[in-house]
């Protein structure tokens, strides 16, 4: 079982999201344990105070450490989990990080508010900072969340079947074949054939090849990551040589 322990001073916001769907059922079936915690508890002050203007002056408030750090101490004990800051000058957050963190035991996600946090929380309390991406969100508590489905649907037994995940885009390095279902025909768009032939060594083939299209248009930087295997690139050469064609076909 996973520990997922979050600090926000919005806790209402993970009510629907860690008790619905995959998240709720991970939680029943014990794969998972939240405890969404609010760190103004842990305020020193009798109004819970937990930020303050910044030193040197200037706008926004600054989260003060001591809350902070009271409350990830609280749920550590004698453990020394991972303790995530989410902050959009982390590091990018991708698939291998997602895989890389459903690995661990224990996982503490600080949630940020404001313009930020004080520097000794980044400094001396967190192991990790987690961006998940190139732009400002009001608070941690949304990112959180993105970082948090993603890792619990990589334990095991959360995803009803296993296999979805393993063939997700990024997993495999590339993004994912397209999918089709019922009706064969659906307002004169037929599914292509290859996929109603039963000839499943074919069909392994043929999604192969369409993930490595759809990478090659929409994220070639993938397919720059090292050496690709050799069916890959046989492959690759297909559609090059294809793509030629199709061109001075229509010259
Ligand atoms: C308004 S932002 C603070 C931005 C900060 N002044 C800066 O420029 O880096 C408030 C909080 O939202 C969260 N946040 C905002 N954007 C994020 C992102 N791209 N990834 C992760 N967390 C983010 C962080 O917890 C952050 O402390």
């Amino acid at each position: 079982m996973v520990k997922i322990d979050i600090l926000t001073l919005f806790p209402e916001m993970f009510d629907g999201v860690l008790n619905s769907s995959i998240l709720g059922k991970a939680q029943e079936k014990g794969i998972v344990q939240f405890q969404v915690i609010n760190f103004r508890d842990y305020s020193e002050s009798k109004h819970g105070t937990v930020d303050d203007t910044p030193y040197g002056g200037g706008g926004g408030m600054v989260l003060k450490p001591e809350p902070i750090f009271r409350a990830v101490e609280a749920v550590a004990g004698d453990a020394k989990p991972r303790v995530i800051l989410m902050c959009p000058q982390g590091r990018p957050y991708d698939q291998k990080m997602a895989e890389e963190l459903a690995g661990e035991e224990h996982l503490v996600f600080i949630c940020g508010h404001y313009e930020g946090y004080d520097e000794r929380i980044r400094q001396y309390l967190v192991t990790d900072e987690i961006s998940i991406g190139d732009y400002v969100l009001t608070g941690g508590e949304l990112a959180a969340m993105v970082v948090i489905d993603s890792v619990v649907r990589l334990q095991p037994g959360a995803l009803g079947n296993q296999s979805s995940a393993e063939k997700d885009s990024f997993t495999t390095g590339l993004l994912e074949y397209p999918h089709y279902t019922r009706p064969a025909e659906f307002r004169g768009w037929k599914v292509p054939d290859i996929l109603l032939s039963g000839h499943h060594a074919n069909i392994e083939r043929w999604r192969l090849k369409e993930s490595l299209r759809r990478t090659r248009e929409r994220r070639p930087d993938l397919l720059e990551k090292g050496e690709l295997p050799d069916e890959w690139k046989a492959l690759l050469a297909e559609l090059e040589e294809e793509e030629k064609n199709s061109g001075s076909e229509s010259e």
